[in-house]
């Protein structure tokens, strides 16, 4: 086996690198959740995409908006917006070195509030579950962004 690094000997470290990578490939599955509703409600916004439904009018068809589709990228979108905030700002908090308890704690509420959203949004769950996931999620980045400035903060 390769020597580990001083990074991946910390313990903080490979509880972000674990959550960064759990969330990521969460918000990489919303790009296969999209193709399957794409393909299964036959519903394509880029002409090239219908070009197997034949051509002219039987193909035009195709070339539409769907609502569920719509609902997967909105989800992707905000995942988007609040992955990757967390991404950059939980790697300078786990280099900000925090507790391991705690920053575990931030880990596992963000990563949980983010699977909790994608659910909320694709049953669709009613409000307010997604505005509190989305919610929590958004305080856990938050309050690492905090913690990183009260440590290192030089203006
Ligand atoms: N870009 C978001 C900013 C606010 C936000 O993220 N709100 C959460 C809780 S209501 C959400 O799930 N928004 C739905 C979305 O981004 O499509 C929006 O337009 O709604």
């Amino acid at each position: 086996m390769a020597k580990s690094t001083q990074l991946a000997d910390n313990e903080v470290f490979r509880a972000y690198a674990t959550y960064t990578a759990i969330v990521l490939l969460k918000m990489m599955l919303m790009s296969l959740i999209t193709a399957y509703y794409t393909i299964t409600r036959k519903a394509f916004v880029n002409p090239e995409d219908t070009a197997s439904f034949g051509k002219g009018d039987s193909a035009k068809k195709y070339l539409r908006t769907d609502a569920d589709v719509e609902r997967v990228r909105r989800g992707h979108l905000n995942d988007l917006e609040n992955i990757v905030p967390f991404v950059g700002i939980g790697l300078l908090y786990a280099l900000s070195g925090p507790e391991l308890s705690t920053a575990l704690l931030h880990f596992r509420i963000f990563t949980g509030a983010r699977i909790l959203h994608t659910f909320a949004y694709l049953i669709p769950l009613p409000q307010p579950g997604r505005g509190l996931s989305w919610a929590v999620g958004y305080a856990v980045t938050f309050s690492m962004a905090y913690k990183v400035l009260k440590t290192v903060l030089l203006l």
